[in-house]
């Protein structure tokens, strides 16, 4: 658990590493657009603002083309003719359009900002039902930390996609279509030239662009190396101080700062190239479109209007070919984004009911039995975590599981509560073989004290019914007196005792303490038990002993045992080597037998 947390936190990090400060979170870009079409049912099933949203583009882009028009009739009917009023009147009519337009472009900002919003609300939480449901198995071949990039990092790209780029994407395509068709209506040969002409300046400019976006992806790694380096050594800045190292990470600080330095001179270099080619470019095509129109004009092949209103379209053309190819960008990266979502909608929990699930006895009295079970774990096929394990234990027994790490302890509770199912063999329950009732009916006959006592933030009660959410204020309280944990939450709100986040307003004993009631208020026929290694001091020792008594009391008990006085009170002690049983019965005789048992006591119960 603490190993899982560790490695989480270290993913976290190495994701904000690789993140910087871009905003946006850095992820792998996929190679296909084609994943793009998944959004559809997200954007489709919400018309109430889809619709508005596509229509209100679809105007904003025909006003745009409708002012170049407005522009030429001034020209050609006002300027021309030298008549003011039909100047003054054509003004009247841009400024109408710009209103219009002004409106128009807020409501679709509005509406399209919105439907990213919504997509993106809609798909985390069906991202994070599907997250919850799946197996351990899942999680096991998942680098941990992955499966909260995806609903956290990747739902953002798609949320910036949905409620920025796709709209620019679709104003501009629209927009460049719309003004191509327009300036060929207007003047053919023109718009032939500058369709040879475009590229011609385009494409040294894209070029340099990449380089330049890839370069400053480098300086945000570059300085987000030197920030991680920074917080490693600040969050352990005793230590740094007490081994005398701080020359060493201050140098080395300066060496990640001058690395991020150097990798934005090269940044800058390729920047001023591309500023520089950018006005060279845009500026000489200006001018040499500009002297063809006016050969155009000249020849009256053209008026002067449809000049100026030529001239507009190639504008907002042209800025519109450069806004494609940044969204083109950002596409890949939400397709991406959007592979990596729909791989988890589409995972199916590979523990999961039969399709005819049978019901569990009624009631049931917790006879459990482990009959030849064969498993290893699906990342680690080569090692059997259990090898041909047979356990039998009767209804209110308690039996108390030693043995050394890594002897199959945990794997037994693991698969206990089914998160995986064995490859050979059967678990059974009262008879009931595990994988013919539904994993809900099966899980629901276990109460389950993990060894780190996880709990959430929210009240004492909240916790509670947790395990068990129709329990009544009774029956909460009793558990939490059965516990050995009313004592000190009535000193703070009872019930209403707030825990904090992981339970860390909280000492540890009381903590397992709660632990305990949250187990018991479930009342479940098998109560299994992780014991914690952490030492306790004497006083919680002994209240959870008393509680873990309490727990096991009329139930069938499994406890991963730590303590002499565990396995004392245990009526059976199991010895786990290698996924099997080693050895069984009672302390005495199985001190007395000297194997692995004897061994481990002598180490571990020692000191207790
Ligand atoms: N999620 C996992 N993926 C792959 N292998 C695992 C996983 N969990 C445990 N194992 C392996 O299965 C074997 C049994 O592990 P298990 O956790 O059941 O031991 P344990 O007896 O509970 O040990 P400890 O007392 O140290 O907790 C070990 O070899 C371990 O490395």
């Amino acid at each position: 658990m603490t190993e899982h947390q560790t490695q989480a936190d270290q993913d976290r990090k190495a994701g904000t590493r690789r993140g910087g400060s871009a905003g946006l979170p850095d992820r792998p870009k996929s190679k296909k657009l084609r994943p793009l079409l998944q959004l559809w049912p997200y954007v489709a099933g919400r018309g109430a603002i889809f619709w508005p949203a596509l229509l209100l583009l679809l105007a904003g882009v025909g006003i745009t083309l409708y002012l170049p028009v407005v522009l030429r009739d001034i020209v050609d009917n006002g300027l021309a003719n030298n008549d003011i009023p039909a100047i003054n009147q054509g003004f009247m009519t841009f400024i109408g359009v710009v209103i219009v337009m002004t409106l128009v472009t807020s409501a679709r900002f509005y509406f399209m900002s919105l439907l990213g919003e919504r997509a993106a609300a809609d798909l985390r939480s069906d991202v994070y039902k599907k997250l919850i449901n799946l197996s351990s198995g899942y999680y096991s071949s998942l680098r941990s930390g992955e499966a909260v990039s995806r609903l956290t990092a990747d739902v953002t790209l798609i949320e910036s996609f949905l409620g920025s780029s796709a709209s620019i994407f679709l104003r501009n395509a629209l927009s460049l279509t719309g003004a191509l068709i327009m300036m060929f209506i207007l003047n053919w040969r023109l718009t032939g030239v500058m369709f040879v002409a475009v590229p011609l300046v385009m494409i040294p400019m894209f070029i340099i662009g990449t380089r330049v976006r890839k370069l400053s992806s480098a300086v945000q790694d570059r300085i987000a190396d030197a920030a991680g380096e920074a917080s490693e050594s600040l969050e352990a800045i005793e230590l740094v101080q007490a081994y005398g190292q701080e020359a060493t990470r201050a140098e080395r600080f300066r060496m990640a700062c001058e690395t991020a330095f150097q990798a934005a001179r090269r940044r800058i270099g390729a920047q001023t190239l591309m500023s520089g080619s950018v006005i060279f470019g845009l500026f000489t095509g200006i001018a040499f479109m500009s002297w063809l129109a006016i050969q155009e004009v000249l020849a009256e092949r053209m008026t002067s209007g449809e000049l100026a209103q030529f001239s507009m379209y190639a504008l907002s053309g042209v800025s519109g070919f450069g806004m494609l190819a940044d969204v083109f960008n950002a596409a890949m990266r939400t397709s991406g984004a959007i592979q990596r979502c729909s791989e988890i909608l589409n995972e199916e929990p590979d523990i999961r009911a039969p399709e005819n699930p049978r019901a569990m006895p009624s009631p049931v009295t917790g006879a459990v039995q482990f009959d030849q079970v064969s498993f290893s774990y699906p990342t680690d096929t080569n090692a059997a975590a259990l090898d041909k394990f047979d356990l039998k234990i009767k209804s209110g027994e308690t039996v108390a599981l030693v043995g050394p790490s890594g002897a199959g302890k945990s794997t037994v509770f693991r698969m206990l509560l089914r998160f995986y199912d064995p490859q050979s063999g059967a678990i059974l329950l009262d008879g009931m073989d595990a994988r013919a009732v539904t994993p809900q009916d099966w899980r629901a006959q276990f109460g389950y004290v993990p060894q780190e006592a996880a709990l959430f933030s929210g009240s004492a009660a909240d916790n509670l019914k947790f395990a068990s959410p129709k329990a009544t204020d009774e029956e909460i309280i009793n558990a939490l007196k059965a516990s050995e944990a009313w004592r000190f939450l009535e000193t703070k709100k009872g019930l209403q005792a707030e825990l904090g986040g992981r339970g860390k307003n909280l000492s540890g004993g009381e903590r397992q303490r709660v632990a305990i009631a949250r187990a018991l208020v479930r009342d479940a026929p098998v109560m299994l038990l992780d014991e914690a290694t952490s030492a306790l001091d004497a006083e919680n020792e002994r209240l959870v002993q008393a509680a873990l008594d309490k727990a096991s009391d009329g139930r069938t008990t499994l406890v991963i045992a730590h303590r002499l006085a565990t396995v004392r009170r245990a009526d059976r002690i199991v010895v786990m080597d290698k996924g099997r049983v080693a050895e069984e019965g009672d302390h005495e005789s199985l001190v007395s037998q000297g194997g692995i048992y004897a061994h481990l006591a002598e180490l571990q119960f020692s000191g207790s």
